[in-house]
């Protein structure tokens, strides 16, 4: 009999805020091929020899300020929401599993399997591909099914970036944030990535010049574009929320490195936004969909900072989907429609 059941995934944090947990984590996250993509040689140079003597200091002192008493926000958030969608889902057992750190995907799998489950929906928490998030987990879960649940089935949900159900979700999470925090602009910040990443992710191999046209302009090669994913939810909310043309932009936050990242950067935009006069600003942060270290940190303390100093005046973060109970009963759709596709047929 086949029974199915639902893996989530997010990309993980430290154990605790202490710089040598912060350090063990860094360590396996940067070492994965698929976030620092150099040969291996280099990227052991690079975050051996390098950042992990340089960051882990700093990146601690960062975490310790968004610290909850219950741990990490970004590993309570996910287990509050997995909680509340298996609340929702009792047929189809939910289980959660982070890419870096002891909650393994292993033990996710080994969870299902445990309750009798052949058949997995393995769900990355990320609306937008990208080959250092979604990619790195479904590479990661097919080598473990092969290796220790040969007889599972795994289906990876897709990037749901442009789903209009999704799409309205978040609108309505901004609008309902914004309704008490008036601004004069709202900035669309995503995680960046560096552009060498947009090129190998392009499978038409000519598509991506990462130029004003190439993410207007329709291709194939968009369905793995991280780019064109994150420019597409913000021309999606914005059209939804009715948002005047120049009253919203977007940037890209967390660069890490010499490389050439994706621009404009966040840091920068907020401090041009301020010299341009906006005193009234709010950020969404929609490549997130759980705060964590680099919404309550990098944009609502420091991107804060960076505004007021320059003479901004109020400065408004607008929270991650999170638990929020629109975004639980989203995915508890899209999980019934999965398990159950003769229902969604008729819904
Ligand atoms: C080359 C480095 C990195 C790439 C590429 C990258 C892509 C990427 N990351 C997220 C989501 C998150 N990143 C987070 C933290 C974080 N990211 C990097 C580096 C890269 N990320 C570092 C070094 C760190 C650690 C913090 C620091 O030292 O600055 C987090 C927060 C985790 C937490 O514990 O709260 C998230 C979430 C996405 C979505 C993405 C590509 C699209
Ligand atoms: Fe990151
Ligand atoms: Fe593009």
């Amino acid at each position: 009999m086949n029974m199915k059941g639902i893996l989530l995934v997010n990309l993980g944090s430290p154990e605790s805020p202490n710089p040598k947990d912060v350090k063990k984590y860094l360590g396996e996250f940067l070492m994965d091929e698929r976030v620092i993509d150099v040969p291996l040689w280099a990227r052991t140079l690079l975050v051996k020899g390098i950042i992990l003597n340089t960051r882990p200091k700093a990146s601690a002192a960062a975490y310790q300020k968004i610290w909850w008493e219950e741990g990490s926000p970004l590993i309570v958030i996910s287990e509050r929401l997995q909680e509340k969608v298996q609340q929702k889902v009792e047929d189809y057992p939910v289980a959660l599993a982070m890419r870096y750190g002891t909650m393994t995907i292993k033990k996710g799998l080994q969870e299902l399997v445990d309750k009798g489950v052949n058949e997995v929906l393995l769900f990355p928490l990320y609306p937008q591909f990208a080959m250092a998030t979604t990619e790195t987990i479904v590479v990661l879960a097919e080598e473990i099914r092969k290796q220790h649940f040969p007889s599972i089935k795994i289906t990876d949900f897709p990037a749901f970036y442009n789903k209009p159900d999704y799409i309205e979700v978040l609108s309505a999470s901004v609008s309902k944030h914004l309704e008490n925090h008036p601004f004069e602009h709202l900035l669309f910040s995503y995680h960046g990535v560096p552009e060498r990443h947009i090129f190998k992710s392009d499978v038409t191999k000519s598509h991506c010049k990462i130029d004003k046209s190439c993410c207007v302009t329709p291709s194939k090669a968009h369905e793995y574009c991280y780019k064109h994913q994150c420019l597409e939810v913000t021309r999606l909310v914005a059209e939804k929320l009715q948002l005047e043309p120049g009253s919203y932009s977007t940037s890209f936050q967390s660069r890490l490195g010499f490389d050439p990242w994706l621009l404009p950067y966040t840091d920068r935009t907020i401090e041009r936004l301020g010299k341009q006069g906006i005193k009234n600003m709010a950020i969404v942060t929609p490549a997130f969909v759980s705060d964590c270290l680099e919404t309550l940190e990098e944009i609502a303390m420091e991107g804060q900072e960076i505004f007021h100093e320059i003479g901004g005046e109020n400065f408004t973060t607008v929270p991650c989907l999170n638990d929020d109970e629109a975004w639980v009963n989203l995915l508890a759709k899209w999980i019934k429609n999965w398990a159950e596709p003769s229902i969604a047929e008729l819904i």
